[in-house]
């Protein structure tokens, strides 16, 4: 998302001078490296295109979440305590198997600091703070209010400060109680301590649902395997074939782009009208233009079998279902059955086996998402119609968040390409040769299962008279049809 924002602050509000940007080297690479490498990619073609020297407006500033102070160097900090207008706050571990405290570690205690500096900031207008529509997941209905944390943020921090990791580790599940994992947890204490420390400072909370790829800037562009794009991009390769999800369930997916110009939109707000208390803005789909998961899973199946992706390891055809024991019968059939025979088939041929290994972290990430695409919500989204309302009608088409407009097929199919493409990094003129592998898959599949046959009704009528009886009785008829059918064209000719 940070991506997104600041391709979108740099496209779209021209008169923005500078935006500094918190960063930390990484895998390797500097963080000015990072930074370079991120200009570089496809998201900001149309940025590099109307503005080659856009770069010179980015300023990265070396930071580290876990770090006191976040990180920041003093003269850093005196920088941005004299430049900064408005922050936009979304780094957060968004991780569901994050250990707890380091989830708090990131995603609570660092809030707390940044609205710390925040606060020492001579200009700040405005503050906005990205959270998540599932931070309250254990209601069914959320409205755009700031609910009493499960516990007191300040307490927490204080006792899992002396905690061995492995005591933290033991009390997690009695700690997040009916929240689902540590991410929506700790989320929804950062609302908290946004609430509790913002003090002077105008605040607003982004709460987006499960944020896909782009809708319209640029058309499907997606770059990780987050939230639903790993499982479309495991089934489309064929190896996803069942998955636990409510057909009828609402998915509550909102395009990255939408949730951007939302957060922007609301920066500007917040900083003109400075609401009094920290305004709340769920940003979903559900409740204005509804989709369902079994939807979802219809248009993303017939999108990869007329887009393939290259070199997959079965034709595409995944099922959900919301039944445990259904689901379990085809997790043994349709994934670990051919995972066994493949890794053989590699042992056999001299090289690794990795096809269970991989099946093994599907299930696990799988198992982490059935949560969200099993159960329905419903979010009020009245201050995203209020914020709406309050713009002029060329700022309501720059920064559209209109989510009536979103055609969901045409939204999917684009999604899909996007993983292929800006994921995957795959080239679509590759598209006949995908073609061509899914037809040899196909008919792979059907000598095999052809053999299969002929080898289960060989064994089966080497034993038992019976189905001797019937198999030869079934022949003799076909012979007798067919004969039947040779003389009567004979007859009309
Ligand atoms: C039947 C098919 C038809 C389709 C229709 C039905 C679709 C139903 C989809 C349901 C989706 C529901 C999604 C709900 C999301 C709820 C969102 C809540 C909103 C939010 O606020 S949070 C943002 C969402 N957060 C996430 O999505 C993070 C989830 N991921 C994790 O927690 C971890 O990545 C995970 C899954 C525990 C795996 O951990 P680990 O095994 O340690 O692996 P890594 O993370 O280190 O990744 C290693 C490697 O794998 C790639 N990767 C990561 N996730 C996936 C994935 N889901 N599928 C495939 N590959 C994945 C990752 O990029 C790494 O690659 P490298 O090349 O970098 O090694
Ligand atoms: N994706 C989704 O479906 C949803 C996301 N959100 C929220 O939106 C925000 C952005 O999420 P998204 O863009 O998807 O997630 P990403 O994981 O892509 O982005 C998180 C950012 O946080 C940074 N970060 C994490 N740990 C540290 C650290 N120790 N020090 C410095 N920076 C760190 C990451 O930096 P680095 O690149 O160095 O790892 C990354 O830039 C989050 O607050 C998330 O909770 C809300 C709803 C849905």
């Amino acid at each position: 998302m940070g991506k997104v924002l600041v391709e979108k602050l740099l496209r779209s509000c021209p008169r923005v001078c500078a935006l500094y940007l918190l960063v930390r080297p990484k895998a390797g690479q500097s963080m000015q490296e990072r930074v370079d490498d991120m200009m570089k990619c496809k998201l900001f073609d149309r940025v590099r295109e109307d503005n080659p020297d856009f770069h010179n407006k980015i300023v990265a500033i070396s930071s580290e979440l876990t770090q006191p102070g976040l990180g920041i160097s003093a003269a850093d900090v005196e920088r941005l305590t004299a430049r900064i207008n408005i922050v936009f706050h979304c780094a957060a571990t968004i991780r569901f198997d994050e250990p707890l405290k380091h989830a708090l570690q990131l995603n609570v205690i660092a809030t707390q600091q940044l609205l710390s500096l925040a606060q020492q900031m001579q200009h700040l207008e405005a503050f906005i703070h990205i959270s998540t529509a599932y931070a309250n997941c254990n209601r069914r209905h959320i409205d755009e209010v700031i609910y009493p944390p499960p516990v007191e943020p300040k307490k927490l921090i204080d006792s899992l400060e002396w905690m061995d990791d492995s005591i933290v580790c033991d009390i997690t599940p009695r700690l997040i109680g009916d929240r689902p994992n540590t991410y929506t947890y700790t989320k929804a204490l950062a609302e908290c301590v946004v609430q509790q420390e913002s003090g002077k400072i105008s605040v607003g909370i982004i709460r987006p649902s499960i944020v896909g790829a782009s809708w319209q800037e640029p058309l499907g562009w997606i770059d990780n395997f987050n939230g639903p794009s790993g499982i479309f991009i495991a089934a489309g390769k064929g190896i996803l074939r069942t998955m636990r999800a409510n057909n009828d369930a609402v998915a509550d997916l909102i395009p990255v782009d939408v949730v951007i110009n939302l957060t922007l939109t609301a920066g500007w707000y917040t900083a003109v009208q400075k609401p009094k208390s920290a305004l709340v803005y769920n940003c979903t789909t559900g409740g204005i233009n509804p989709f369902h998961w079994g939807e979802i899973e219809h248009y993303v199946m017939s999108t990869f079998k007329r887009n393939p992706l290259e070199q997959a390891f079965r034709r595409p055809n995944a099922n959900i279902t919301s039944n445990y024991l259904i689901n379990q019968y085809w997790i043994l059939v349709s994934h670990k059955f051919p995972a066994l025979l493949y890794d053989l088939f590699l042992r056999l041929s001299g090289q690794k086996p990795q096809m269970m290994r991989i099946f093994n972290r599907l299930h696990k990430a799988i198992g982490l998402l059935e949560y969200f695409s099993s159960q329905d919500w419903e979010w009020n989204s009245e201050n995203m119609n209020m914020l709406m309302s309050q713009l002029s009608p060329e700022d309501r088409k720059t920064f559209n968040f209109d989510v009536r407009q979103l055609n969901w097929p045409e939204y999917i199919e684009n999604y899909c390409i996007g993983t292929k493409k800006y994921v995957l990094n795959e080239d679509m003129s590759d598209i006949p040769a995908a073609r061509q592998h899914l037809r040899k898959l196909r008919n792979i599949r059907y000598t095999f299962n052809t053999v299969l046959v002929v080898f289960i009704w060989r064994v089966f009528i080497a034993r038992s008279q019976m189905a001797r009886n019937i198999w030869y009785f079934v022949v003799s008829l076909c012979f007798k049809f067919l004969s039947y059918f040779r003389a009567s064209s004979t007859l009309t000719k």
